[in-house]
């Protein structure tokens, strides 16, 4: 039972070519079975557990999980709606001499293993079985899901069929899409990874704790990064995004636009044509507060054709021509609305959206929410998944972008910048606590760096 931060993220196609590659399947089913059971007696005490076994793989490991739990003493029962139909969970039910309790008819127990459907889930639940999968779950103390909560697709985080929310969920080789997006993920609670030795390769994978470029003893203010902020009609935004990059490390960062105030430490001076010529400039961030007029159009203009690496936010994003040629590195940072004005409504996943948005456009793509994904134009992902649901705030957005540009101006190259700002902008979310503000958030960059 490990934490999924960096490890690669596996659709249930590429997770069943893993398996094939291993070769041994039922080898892979005794692992998962005794890490699943191996989990429950760490977090049971001595309380019992009650095993819901679905009619495929998944289910298979709930035997195993259950039979591994008895041999070592620990009070088990299972309980099942249907037959086992695959040879493995056919052999797996073989091992288990207890009884199987109906499910419609089981009795509750404090902890409650759900491995009723895994990645094979192609259709929802049985209404009446959801119905007693919900009863069970009600009544337990804690509920471990088995690879997926089940009612769960596998490979886009959509719900089939609402599971209970569960407490832990143990993805089983390796960590699947709806582990981490959303609805699907709210219903995974923890998500803690078995190993199964399968060691697959994916250009997806969970977002880690990035390589920060700390200063050092021969950093000045412009190597450590220099920020323009470009202003507009609201420059409140602007502003605490050109804090945002303060705090996230940038050395120097200039705002562009009106507004005077402290701090002092931000350099201000008003926008003019030549305001980006400045060959020190590492990052401009353009969006935070910029306005849709033909003030803001001439900025996002000059702003494009600076050649300077690019975030380009909020206002900027609804101006923007995806399809033009780049000159610059650049990032840019979408929510669901802004990248269906972008790119057009779509029901793929948001991994696939991110990754066509940044490919279209030859730009590394932040698609944000409750679920982030990172796409680069190579097709690499990264998702960054459990963030606070308190960021759900005016100015938020804006904090990111600043923190993009930092990172931009530190020297990452734009997909590891983007990265390192998400999880920097997660973290300081979590440190925040709740009911914070846009403004608490970015002291809290400080913090987290
Ligand atoms: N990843 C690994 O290395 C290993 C994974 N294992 C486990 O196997 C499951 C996947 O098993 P599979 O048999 O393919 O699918 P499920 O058990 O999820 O589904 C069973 C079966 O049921 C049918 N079905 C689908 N939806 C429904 C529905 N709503 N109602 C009724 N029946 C349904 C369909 O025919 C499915 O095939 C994976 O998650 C792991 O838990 C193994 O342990 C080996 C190692
Ligand atoms: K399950």
């Amino acid at each position: 039972m490990i934490p999924i931060d960096g490890h690669p993220i596996l659709t249930a196609a590429t997770m069943r070519a893993a398996e094939q590659a291993h070769g041994n399947l039922s080898a892979l089913m005794a692992q998962a079975g005794a890490g699943v059971a191996t989990a429950a007696r760490r977090l049971a005490g001595a309380s019992e557990v009650l095993v819901l076994c679905g009619p495929g793989n998944n289910g298979g490991d709930g035997y195993v999980a259950a039979v591994e739990l008895h041999v070592a003493g620990h009070p088990v029962r299972v309980a099942a709606a249907t037959e086992p139909r695959t040879d493995l969970a056919r052999a797996a039910r073989a091992r288990w001499t207890g009884p199987v309790e109906p499910l419609a008819t089981a009795r509750p127990a404090p902890i409650l293993i759900d491995a009723l459907f895994g990645t094979g889930l192609s259709r929802p639940l049985d209404a009446v079985h959801a119905m007693h999968f919900h009863r069970l779950a009600a009544a337990a103390r804690l509920t471990i899901a088995v690879d997926l909560p089940s009612g769960v697709t596998t490979d886009d985080g959509r719900v089939l069929t609402e599971p209970p929310r569960c407490h832990l969920t143990l993805a089983l080789g390796a960590v699947k899409p709806s582990h981490l997006l959303q609805p699907a993920a709210r219903y995974a609670g923890h998500v803690r990874l078995i190993d199964l030795g399968l060691s697959p390769a994916s250009v997806a994978t969970v977002i880690a704790r990035p390589a920060f470029r700390d200063p050092g003893p021969d950093t000045h203010k412009y190597s450590r990064g220099m920020v323009a902020l470009v202003g507009g009609a609201m420059p409140g935004a602007s502003e605490l995004a050109s804090i945002a990059a303060l705090r996230a490390g940038a050395g120097y960062v200039l705002h562009l636009g009106d507004g005077t105030g402290p701090p002092h430490a931000l350099v201000r001076r008003p926008w003019s044509a030549g305001a980006l010529t400045d060959p020190r400039i590492g990052a401009v961030v353009i969006g935070p507060g910029l306005g849709r007029d033909d003030t803001a159009r001439d900025r996002l203009a000059t702003a494009l054709a600076s050649g300077r690496p690019l975030v380009i936010d909020g206002d900027a994003l609804h101006l923007l021509d995806a399809d033009a040629p780049r000159s610059a590195q650049t990032i840019l940072t979408p929510h669901a609305g802004e990248i269906d004005a972008l790119f057009g409504k779509s029901t793929a996943s948001k991994i696939d959206r991110a990754r066509v948005a940044a490919a279209r456009a030859d730009v590394v793509v932040i698609f944000k929410g409750p679920d982030t994904v990172i796409a680069a134009p190579d097709s690499r992902v990264t998702v960054s998944a459990d963030a606070s649901d308190w960021l759900s705030a005016a100015g938020t957005g804006d904090v990111l972008a600043g923190a993009t540009g930092a990172m931009l101006a530190s020297g990452l190259p734009p997909f590891e910048a983007a990265t390192a700002a998400v999880w920097l902008h997660r973290e300081a979310a979590r440190l925040c606590g709740r009911s914070f503000i846009a403004d608490d958030l970015v002291g809290a960059l400080s913090r987290v760096r």
